[in-house]
């Protein structure tokens, strides 16, 4: 099917999620997951509706003193928009024959294989906050996968928003559609180095997070999280903003202890290939408390379990974004080891609750961020091949390939078991994750075929 065809269909169907779909036959044969927790398990898989069943429309919330509500559909215009709305012609088109609402135009030539970007000053309505309410916010690493849907929140919701982001994983297509806006300024910079600025909050989450990213080059990125961190926290000080980072559930190394409380004083391996980024992230909550003791700087510290949603990187070689590409591509998909170990997985849309929550709450101590609702990776895996199956029927696929699990040798120090114990932000955040799995799993893998379509990936 020619690309412009299926770029069409992507178009009729990209704004909402199907309608909510029977629980599918192989998944349903044996018990679909563990009963691990709160007991609404059951619907993870069953719908594209949330954990409780009710249609998501809006996410964030009014607490503290900060309203972080914003529609989701305005969210997903942002990243579910197919960029080529129109075909060019060499011969014929101009500049401008595309309609875009936000951000760049963009022409795609298809004799040429070439595209031409047209700057368009039209950009997603943002909240008029007075200046009272509008906060000068920084963001590190505000354009990589976490940061970029972090930084389209809180630009919706009107606020200042400024990236730091050295695009070693980041790209700068994740928040281009801000490029231009008066409230919104990107900077090419490395933490590693120090930054002066004026802002109320900073979100610190300027690292690598993928096993094979952090590996690549392990002491830069321990480099990443000592140095970065301690610049961010000297500018805090300076400041006197209010500082998060963002730390991982990975300080619990391969867990003893499960779930994982914040109490629990984890079990990393300080000399194995994955210490880069436990021990850099376990020493960079230590600065962030030290400042805190040493210098009264206001800190807060959010564990984030693993969490999935589009504008993850298509390579970057983590678990869902392999298995949704391999599943749509038709390609074997790659279990480590026998796929028993198990990981708790929640949407994009939960963590940036979360993070903001936090942001503006008051609690300090470190608060996991996660899901509680385990996998094992081989439950996962059947799983994401049948909702990438489903959803290729619904985009005309007669018979979609029904692709191959294999198994590839287990990464050294590779945790065993990740459920994230969500007492603490449950008590003091109220908040819990409301997107299922499926309902992410299913967005994601629209955002990829959408990516396919226009011949990125
Ligand atoms: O293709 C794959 C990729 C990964 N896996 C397995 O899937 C599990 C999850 O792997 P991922 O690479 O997605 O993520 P990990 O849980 O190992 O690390 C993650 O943890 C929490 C976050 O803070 C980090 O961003 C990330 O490092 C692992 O057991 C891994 O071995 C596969 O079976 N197949």
């Amino acid at each position: 099917m020619p690309a412009q065809q299926e770029v069409c269909i992507l178009l009729q169907s990209s704004g909402s999620i199907p309608s909510p779909q029977k629980i599918n036959a192989s998944f349903s044969g044996a018990e679909p997951f563990k009963d691990f927790s709160d007991g609404d398990e059951l619907t993870l898989f069953v719908s594209s509706r949330s954990r409780n069943q009710e249609k998501i429309t809006e996410v964030g919330a009014n607490r503290f003193g900060f309203d972080s509500r914003v529609q989701v559909d305005t969210l997903r215009s942002l990243y579910l928009t197919p960029a080529f709305i129109k075909e060019g012609n060499k011969e014929t088109d101009i500049a401008g024959v595309g309609h875009k609402d936000y951000g760049s135009e963009s022409t795609y030539f298809k004799e040429t294989d070439s595209i031409q970007y047209t700057t368009v000053a039209k950009f997603p309505p943002v909240k008029n906050l007075p200046n009272t309410e509008r906060k000068r916010i920084l963001v590190t690493g505000g354009a990589g996968f976490v940061g970029s849907h972090l930084v389209d929140r809180l630009m919706l919701l009107g606020h200042e928003v400024t990236v730091l982001d050295n695009f070693f994983t980041g790209s700068r297509t994740t928040v281009s559609h801000w490029v231009g806006h008066p409230n919104f300024e990107m900077v090419r910079h490395d933490v590693v180095n120090p930054f002066l600025i004026e802002v109320d909050q900073i979100y610190h989450l300027a690292c690598p997070a993928s096993p094979p990213h952090y590996q690549y080059n392990a002491v830069k990125t321990i480099k990443t999280s000592f140095m970065g961190t301690l610049n961010m926290l000297g500018l805090a000080k300076r400041t006197k903003a209010r500082f998060l980072i963002t730390s991982t559930s990975e300080v619990y190394g391969d867990p003893e202890e499960h779930p994982q409380r914040e109490e629990y004083w984890g079990h990393v391996n300080c000399i194995g290939p994955r210490a880069c980024y436990d021990e850099g992230k376990r020493v960079a909550e230590t600065l962030t408390y030290g400042y805190q003791r040493q210098d009264g700087v206001d800190v807060r510290v959010a564990r984030i379990f693993n969490t999935f949603g589009p504008r993850m990187n298509p390579y970057d070689g983590r678990v869902v974004s392999n298995f949704i590409i391999q599943a749509l591509k038709g390609q074997d998909m790659t279990v480590y080891g026998d796929g028993n170990q198990t990981r708790s997985f929640q949407y994009v849309h939960d963590l940036i609750d979360g993070l903001i929550l936090l942001m503006n709450g008051d609690e300090t101590r470190p608060t996991n961020i996660g899901s509680s609702h385990e996998f094992t990776i081989m439950e996962f895996a059947e799983a994401v091949r049948d909702i990438v199956e489903q959803i290729q029927k619904d985009e005309g696929v007669a018979n979609p390939k029904r692709v191959n699990i294999i198994h590839k040798e287990m990464p050294i120090d590779d945790p065993q078991r990740r459920r994230a114990d969500t007492a603490r932000a449950k008590e003091a955040l109220q908040w819990q994750p409301r997107w299922s799995v499926r309902q992410g799993v299913e967005e994601m893998a629209r955002y990829y075929m959408k990516q396919i379509a226009e011949g990125k990936l």
